[in-house]
């Protein structure tokens, strides 16, 4: 197998042998050609129904075709009215995909996926005369691409551009969205296939089209994803979605629930940030599933020293730990993984279709919203140490100063838990708060996640609360310096931002997980306290 070609590799001899009977069972049960046929009734009556609107996904490499001319001409026109820089917002399986198809394509993509006000104003201090923006929700009713749509809106309006004409919208037929943009005008709708969920969708107009308007070829996606259609579709032990899913099964069966991503050279860009959404979501239900854990390289802690509770899989060639290697196109890729999650469902004995516990989250959070006081920002910490306020769910000890605090918290997970480090600040400005992932693995020898907060609760957050009960959480937020308004709405962003932490981790704490949290009154300075204290603690 070379780098380019489309392929999986059970690196590990042990994991290969424990796979080789799933890999039988699967071909025996002719699950790959039933799964490319859009066979409904794979994963048992109790999802027959879900299913049956859920698997358009596997001919999309044909069925979407015709969006590239759609895509092509529109983009011409913006472009010769002067309109070449794109912001897309939209949420999980509405921005990751089109994120990393940008990025490995090296087009220049601005993604909202926050709720940050310091992010997005920074995103509207670009040069507006330039920029379209794409409204992406399959629901049209996400709260954080609707709060978006308003904010830019409003300022193009107020810097004297027709905003119709540069809201562009990718949503399912009869949503909310679709109805306001012919309400409106605004400048084109896509209507995506509803019959394709969030995280299967990225060869739909969700993918494609942000992708697309940013200049990248999307042609040569669904031509990669089409080469290797008809093999994810063969009932055989070389089919390597079979492969993928038989050894993520096995591992699971073993009692590796995780499944560490590095890349190992792939050429694309960030895949494990859109790969944690598919399997996360997918698997992650009923107490059970794979915790996807996203690291920076084969190097790093959580992949290198991966214990009996992880297997590490090379995105790309197999390097270092890996147990399992899978490379090819990014196209083909996409199509690879959906077809092994929903076959790993099967194994497993899930709905790899619906999300059962994301809405809790949103739920909480719009309650805490209805109580402004409540979110005040003035809650009373249980400790202060510098610009970092300490908070703690039930039983997480808050006393003595942060490096006993963090002590104490990384003294407490559970063996064969996890850490998960949720970061609701600006991914952009803050963005070094996401090397406490590998401090706090590497100082633990705990496999730890890290997600910005709100873009995980739309991916890894279902695991959170639905998968395996091990989790601790350690929730960051932030001051928020210049807030800002969210129009004809009774709250700022900042305010959404703050109810999304306290719902979530009002949600974790009902499940019984320890949830810690640290409020960071001076960002620049609190995060290098913390960082100082997590060093310290794990010495
Ligand atoms: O496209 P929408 O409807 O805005 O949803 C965004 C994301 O939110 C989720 O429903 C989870 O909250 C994902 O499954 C989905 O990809």
């Amino acid at each position: 197998m070379t780098g380019d070609e489309t392929g999986v590799e059970l690196v590990d001899a042990e994991l290969a042998g424990k796979a080789a009977p799933l890999v039988e069972r699967l071909v025996a049960d002719q699950a790959a050609s039933k799964l490319a046929a859009q066979d409904a009734t794979l994963w048992g009556p109790d999802a027959e129904s879900e299913a049956s609107i859920r698997l358009s996904w596997t001919s999309l490499h044909k069925s979407s075709r015709p969006l590239i001319g759609e895509i092509e001409a529109l983009r011409t026109e913006l472009q010769s009215e002067g309109v070449d820089r794109v912001v897309l917002a939209g949420m999980g399986g509405s921005s990751l995909a089109p994120e990393v198809i940008a990025a490995t394509e090296g087009v220049a993509l601005t993604v909202l996926d926050t709720t940050d006000a310091g992010q997005v104003a920074d995103a509207l201090a670009g040069d507006l005369e330039r920029t379209v923006i794409v409204v992406s929700s399959k629901s049209g009713g996400t709260v954080e691409t609707d709060s978006h749509r308003r904010i830019f809106a409003k300022a193009f309006t107020d810097a004297g551009i027709d905003a119709a004409r540069r809201i562009v919208v990718v949503t399912d037929p009869g949503s909310p969205f679709s109805e306001l943009s012919e309400k409106e005008g605004y400048r084109k709708t896509f209507l995506a296939d509803p019959h394709v969920g969030g995280r299967y969708s990225a060869l739909t107009a969700f993918g494609l089209v942000p992708a697309g308007l940013a200049g990248a070829d999307i042609a040569r996606l669904l031509d990669q994803a089409a080469a290797v259609a008809a093999v994810l579709g063969t009932d055989s032990a070389d089919n390597p979605a079979i492969k993928l899913a038989a050894a993520w099964a096995a591992a699971h069966e073993g009692g590796a629930e995780k499944v560490v991503l590095a890349d190992t050279g792939s050429g694309i860009k960030g895949f494990p940030d859109w790969a944690e959404q598919l399997i996360a979501e997918s698997t992650g239900k009923l107490g059970t599933g794979l915790l996807p854990v996203a690291v920076e390289g084969p190097e790093a802690p959580g992949f290198a020293d991966a214990k009996s509770d992880a297997t590490p899989v090379a995105v790309g060639h197999p390097e270092g730990a890996a147990k399992i290697s899978v490379t090819g196109p990014l196209g083909a890729q996409f199509l690879l993984w959906e077809f092994a999650t929903a076959l790993a469902g099967r194994l497993i004995g899930i709905n790899p279709f619906d999300q059962p516990d994301v809405e809790a989250a949103k739920k909480a959070a719009r309650a805490l919203l209805d109580e402004p006081e409540k979110l005040s920002g003035k809650e009373t910490p249980a400790t202060v140490d510098g610009a970092v306020e300490v908070f703690g769910s039930e039983g997480v000890a808050t006393d003595g100063k942060l490096v006993d605090v963090l002590r104490a918290f990384f003294g407490s997970v559970a063996d064969g838990g996890y850490f998960a480090v949720q970061a609701y600040l600006d991914r952009l400005d803050d963005a070094s708060t996401s090397l406490l992932r590998g401090e706090i693995a590497k100082r633990t020898g705990v496999q730890t996640t890290f997600g910005w907060g709100p873009r995980f609760l739309h991916s890894t957050g279902q695991y959170h609360k639905g998968g395996h009960q091990n989790g601790s959480f350690l929730q960051i937020t932030g001051a928020v310096a210049e807030d800002l308004a969210v129009p004809d709405r009774p709250y700022t962003l900042g305010q959404l931002q703050h109810a999304q932490a306290l719902g979530d981790g009002q949600v974790l704490a009902e499940h019984g997980r320890p949830v810690l949290r640290l409020h960071l009154t001076d960002r620049a300075a609190g995060l290098a306290e913390l960082v100082r204290a997590v060093q310290e603690a794990g010495e």
